[in-house]
C-alpha cells in the first residue's frame, strides 16, 4: 500500500471457494491504482494486487486448477494519478501494464475523448496484444480514416492446468457518446456478424463473456440468449462492470455473471466447478456446473488472509516495484498537496438529499452560488444546473488535496448557457430532467445517463430493503439496512470487535458474497440533476416573497446540453444549439478546487 495509507483493521472473513476455473476480476478502476488513502478497507494498491495475483496463480498451480485475471474497462478518469498529468495517464498506463491480464476490454470512459481513444489504441492495446478483446469496437485511424477493429474480436485460449478450451468475447454496452475516432457497434448488430456466428459455434468447454456492461442491462441478456440458443448446456461466465456495484446474476443453471464494484475497492472472485471437457466437435453436453463468487475488499488484511501470508511473505519484488512506481507518480504530480481542510464528511449517496452532509446540497447551496459567475453577466439572475453523475466520490473530513479534486469530479466539461430564457420556461427544466420519462425517450437521451452509475441499471436487490418492503420509487432510499458506519476497530458491548461499516451485498446468490463481514451502510437515491438559483432579486420591502425574474440565464455543465435543449423545447422555449454560448471555461473540478482554497483555508 502507499505511504500514509491507513492500515486495514481485522474483520471476520469468509473463505474463497476454488473451482476448476477461477477468476480475479477488476472493473471501473478509474485510475485508483494507488488504492484509497482515506479508507482502510480499500487501501491496498496495484502493486499489492500484482503480489496477490502472483500468489493466487501459484496456489492454482498447486491445486492443479486455473486462474484467469480479467479487467472490464473504465481504467481511466477519476483519480489524480491519471487525470493530473499532462498528457493524462502519463503514469497509469505503465503501472497498469505490469499486471499479467488474461482478458480485458474497453469501457465508455476510454472513449469520451479522442485523445483517450488514441492512447488506448496506441498504448493499452499493444501492451496487451494477446488478451485485449474488442468485439464491438472499432478505431478510426487518423492517418487514413480507415475503420479498423480496436483489437481482436474474440479470443480462443486453452487453460494452463485443466486444459479447458475457452472462447472469450469482450463487449461494451451500446454507448453512443464516444469520440469520433471510435465506433461502437450496437451489441445486437455485432451478433449478426459472421465472425460472431462462427465464434459461438466453436464448441468450447466454456464461453467467457467479459464486458463493460452492467449485469442488469439488456445487452448481457441478449448476448446470453444468442449464445445459449446455439449451445444448450455449455457453461457461460460473464464478467461485467459499468454500474459501480458488487452484483451477481444467474441467467440459467449454467450461466452466471459477476460485477466487481468500482474504484479498486473490490477484487472480484468467481469460481466454476463441474465443467466437462468436450471431445473435438462435440456439441454441448448436459452439465451441472457450480458458480461461486466473492467480493474481496481490497486491503492487505484480506489479501494476507486469502493467501495465508503475512507482511513479510506477501509482497513480491515485482509488487513492491509497482508500489514504488505509484509512489513516484503521486509525488511527481504533487497529489498530496493540500488545498484546505474539509470540516466534515460530505456524501454522494450515504446521506439523503437534500441534507447538511450531502455533497449535492453543498454544491447547490454553497459552491455553485459562489462560483458560477460570468463578469459580463454577473447581475443577470441565473439557474445553474449540474448532473449528479458529474460527481464521482465523497469528501472525507480532513485534508482536501489536489488528488481529491479529481476523485470528486475528473471531467473536462465546461459551463455553457442560454441567455435570457423566460423564467416560466427555464423553471420547468429541472423537474423534467429529474422526472425523465417520455419527453426524452429510452435512447441516448434517457435521463438515467445524467445520474450516478449505481442508479443507471440497478439490481432488484438495491430497491428492496432487507425487511422485504418491496420496490420503492427511485427517489427513495435504495438500500434500507439500518446501521450507520461504525468507527473502525472499536469493541462491541460483548467484547467482540465491532464490525466495520461496508458493503453488505445482496445478489442472485444470496447475501454471503462479501469476503469481509460488515455492518451495513445506508445508501440513498439521488436526483438526476441539481440546480442553484443565483442572483435572484431579493423580496421588495415589506414583502415576504421575492418576485420571480422575467428572464434568466440558464447555465449548465456542457454534458447535459442535449437534455437541456429538449427540456426547453418541451417547456415551450424555442431554443436550439445555436443559442448556446460559453459561460465559463472552468471545469467543475476547477470550480470546486477554487472554492475549497477560498473557504476551507485551515490546515488539518
Ligand atoms: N463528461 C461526463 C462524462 C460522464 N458523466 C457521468 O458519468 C456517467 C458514466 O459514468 P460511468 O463511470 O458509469 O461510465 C454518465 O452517466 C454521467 O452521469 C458526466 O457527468 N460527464
Amino acid at each position: 500500500s502507499q505511504p500514509g495509507a491507513p492500515a486495514p483493521v481485522a474483520a471476520p472473513m469468509r473463505e474463497l471457494e476454488w473451482g476448476q476455473i477461477n477468476f480475479l476480476h477488476t472493473t471501473d478502476i478509474h485510475g485508483w491504482l494507488g488504492g484509497h488513502l482515506q479508507e482502510p478497507q480499500y487501501s491496498a494498491d496495484y502493486g499489492d494486487y500484482i503480489s496477490f495475483a502472483s500468489h493466487m496463480r501459484q496456489k492454482a498451480d498447486e491445486k492443479g486448477v486455473d486462474l484467469l485475471v480479467i479487467d472490464t474497462g473504465d481504467r481511466i478518469e477519476g483519480n489524480g494519478l491519471y487525470d493530473a498529468s499532462d498528457p493524462k495517464g502519463k503514469y497509469t498506463y505503465d503501472i497498469f501494464r505490469e499486471q499479467s491480464i488474461d482478458a480485458l476490454c474497453t469501457g465508455n470512459h476510454e472513449l469520451y475523448l479522442e485523445a483517450s481513444v488514441d492512447r488506448e489504441h496506441n498504448t493499452t492495446v499493444p501492451n496487451f496484444k494477446k488478451s485485449y478483446i474488442a468485439s464491438n469496437l472499432d478505431y478510426i485511424e487518423p492517418e487514413t480514416g480507415n475503420q479498423i477493429p480496436q483489437a481482436q474480436r474474440y479470443l480462443k485460449l486453452k487453460t494452463k492446468n485443466q486444459g479447458f478450451n475457452v472462447v472469450a468475447l469482450g463487449f461494451l454496452f451500446n454507448f453512443d457518446r464516444n469520440a469520433n475516432n471510435s465506433v461502437v457497434q450496437p451489441v445486437e448488430e455485432t451478433m449478426k456478424e459472421e465472425w460472431f456466428q462462427n465464434a459461438i459455434r466453436e464448441k468450447p468447454d466454456l464461453f467467457l463473456v467479459i464486458g463493460h456492461v452492467g449485469l442488469r442491462m439488456k445487452e448481457y441478456e441478449t448476448i446470453f440468449k444468442v449464445i445459449r440458443d446455439q449451445n444448450w448446456y455449455t457453461p457461460i461466465a460473464f464478467l461485467g462492470g459499468h454500474a459501480h456495484v458488487r452484483d451477481a446474476r444467474k441467467f440459467d443453471d449454467n450461466a452466471f455473471a459477476i460485477a466487481s464494484g468500482r474504484y479498486f475497492e473490490t477484487i472480484g472472485w468467481m469460481s466454476i466447478d463441474g465443467i466437462k471437457k468436450k471431445s473435438q466437435n462435440q456439441a454441448s453436453i448436459e452439465a451441472a456446473v457450480t458458480f461461486r463468487r466473492k467480493y474481496i475488499d481490497n486491503n492487505l488484511f484480506g489479501l494476507y488472509y486469502h493467501t495465508g501470508l503475512n507482511e513479510t511473505t506477501f509482497p513480491t519484488d515485482h509488487g513492491r516495484n509497482v508500489s514504488n512506481m505509484i509512489t513516484e507518480g503521486r509525488k511527481a504530480l504533487k497529489l498530496d498537496n493540500s488545498f484546505g481542510c474539509a470540516p466534515k464528511d460530505l456524501w454522494m449517496s450515504r446521506a439523503p438529499y437534500p441534507a447538511d452532509n450531502s455533497i449535492f446540497s453543498w454544491l447547490e447551496t454553497q459552491v455553485l452560488p459562489d462560483s458560477i459567475v460570468n463578469e459580463e453577466r454577473k447581475n443577470v439572475s441565473r439557474l445553474a444546473i449540474v448532473n449528479t453523475g458529474a460527481i464521482r466520490f465523497d469528501i472525507f473530513q480532513g485534508a482536501f488535496t489536489r488528488d481529491s479534486t479529481f476523485l470528486i469530479s475528473p471531467f473536462v466539461s465546461k459551463f455553457n448557457y442560454i441567455a435570457d430564457v423566460p423564467y416560466a420556461v427555464a423553471s420547468k427544466v429541472l423537474e423534467l430532467l429529474n422526472s425523465g420519462g417520455q419527453v426524452f425517450g429510452a435512447g441516448s437521451l434517457d435521463t438515467k445517463h445524467l445520474t450516478i452509475p449505481e442508479q443507471v441499471a440497478p439490481s432488484p436487490f438495491l430497491y428492496t430493503s432487507t425487511a422485504e418492503k418491496g420496490p420503492v420509487s427511485p427517489m427513495s432510499i435504495f438500500v434500507e439496512d439500518d446501521a450507520q458506519q461504525k468507527p473502525l476497530g472499536g469493541k462491541g458491548d460483548g467484547g467482540e470487535p465491532e464490525l466495520i461499516g461496508g458493503y453488505t451485498t445482496h445478489d442472485d446468490l444470496g447475501d454471503d458474497g462479501d469476503d469481509a463481514v460488515h455492518s451495513p451502510i445506508k445508501f440513498y437515491a439521488v436526483p438526476n440533476c441539481i440546480q442553484s438559483k443565483i442572483a435572484f432579486p431579493p423580496p421588495e420591502e415589506g414583502q415576504d416573497k421575492a418576485k420571480d425574474p422575467e428572464t434568466v440565464d440558464l447555465v449548465f455543465i456542457d454534458y447535459v446540453q442535449p437534455w437541456i435543449i429538449k427540456a426547453l423545447q418541451f417547456s415551450g422555449g424555442d431554443f436550439g444549439t445555436d443559442d448556446v454560448k460559453v459561460y465559463s471555461n472552468n471545469t467543475l473540478t476547477d470550480v470546486i478546487a477554487s472554492w475549497v482554497k477560498e473557504h476551507w483555508k485551515n490546515d488539518c
